[in-house]
């Protein structure tokens, strides 16, 4: 059997944070972020944790598609912002909707968790579950610097996700994952001290998200376009990258010569939203009528960020 996706869902906290209204909080201005970034504005969640996020996109998923939280046999979180090391987001998820047969484990890819995830829930159909969630969710305004403003003003906070279920139709046609440990320190999050006694290690970095940004561009230009030319097929209807930055995907789409039109884009009103980017785009995109489920549609979804992670899974709808 294969796998298909058969619905997908999202869910952003409702407090909306203009670049202008950062340029009230730190040096910063409503025209250098949208020139530079393409960022108008993004979610910041007041009173929620990213398991609040991604509950409500389960729901939202259970209820749009009619299945009950009892035949989900897989829920994958992809996340790097967790609510705890440990339980996962995904447990605290199978937890509110009950979905008592469910396991569930979160997948720490970064900004190329979702397509990770999707991946491994592929795998996971095609050796016999019948049906999965797969969510990328993120508060990744806990992890920020708010004194920084060359990171505070690229994020933003949401979550969405698709089911995955089993079919006899063929959809993931191909992928290709990959990472480089070796430059890991280009983008960090969340380094916990370890405060024991007997520690006698110096902390190695700030808990802040820290990134070097000119290392991550050319990273994304060159790796992250050379996976995704591996990929794509002459008739690819659409790319689904990660929300970055839109200069970048610009700069994407003419090393490959694929048209900008097919790049769809949305970061304009979420900021760059890490794992949750590609569902949310993806939902989005089924919602105003530029995707169609069960339509063949043909696909690229591409994730790149830190790890270094990067991956892509060519698919059709
Ligand atoms: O001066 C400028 O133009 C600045 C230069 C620095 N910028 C960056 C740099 C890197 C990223 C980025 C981040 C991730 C992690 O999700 C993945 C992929 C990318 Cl390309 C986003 N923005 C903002 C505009």
């Amino acid at each position: 059997q294969y796998a298909k996706i058969t619905c997908t869902s999202r869910y952003v906290p409702e407090n909306a944070v203009s670049n202008h209204q950062l340029s009230t909080m730190m040096d910063t201005s409503d025209e250098w972020i949208s020139s530079r970034t393409g960022i108008q504005s993004r979610n910041i969640v007041t009173n929620e944790n990213t398991s609040d996020l991604c509950v409500r996109v389960a729901e939202k998923l259970l209820e749009k598609s009619g299945k009950n939280a009892e035949d989900l046999d897989f829920i994958l979180v992809a996340t790097m912002t967790p609510d705890y090391g440990t339980p996962s987001v995904a447990c605290l998820v199978q937890g509110r909707i009950a979905a008592t047969q469910a396991f569930a484990f979160d997948i720490s890819a970064a900004c190329s968790g979702f397509v990770y995830a999707l991946s491994m829930g592929e795998k996971l159909i095609r050796t016999g579950k019948k049906v999965g969630m797969i969510i990328g969710g993120e508060t990744l305004s806990k992890a920020l610097d708010w004194n920084d403003r060359s990171t505070a003003v690229l994020f933003g906070d949401g979550a969405a996700g698709v089911l995955l279920e089993a079919s006899d139709e063929e959809h993931f046609l191909n992928e290709k994952l990959q990472a480089d440990g070796q430059r890991a320190k280009s983008l960090t999050s969340g380094y916990i001290e370890n405060k024991s006694p007997f520690y006698t290690g110096a902390p190695e970095s700030s808990g802040y998200l820290q990134m070097t940004g000119r290392d991550i561009y050319d990273f994304s230009l060159n790796d992250v376009t050379n996976n995704i030319r591996e990929i794509v097929e002459e008739d690819v209807d659409y790319l689904l990258l990660h929300q970055a930055n839109k200069r970048i995907i610009e700069k994407i789409s003419k090393k490959l010569n694929v048209p900008r039109e097919k790049f769809l884009t949305n970061m304009e009103h979420n900021g760059n939203t890490s794992a949750a980017s590609i569902p949310l785009l993806l939902d989005e995109s089924v919602e105003n009528g530029v995707l169609q489920l069960g339509s063949k549609q043909k696909l690229v979804l591409t994730g790149y960020g830190g790890g270094l992670t990067w991956g892509s899974i060519l698919l059709t709808l």
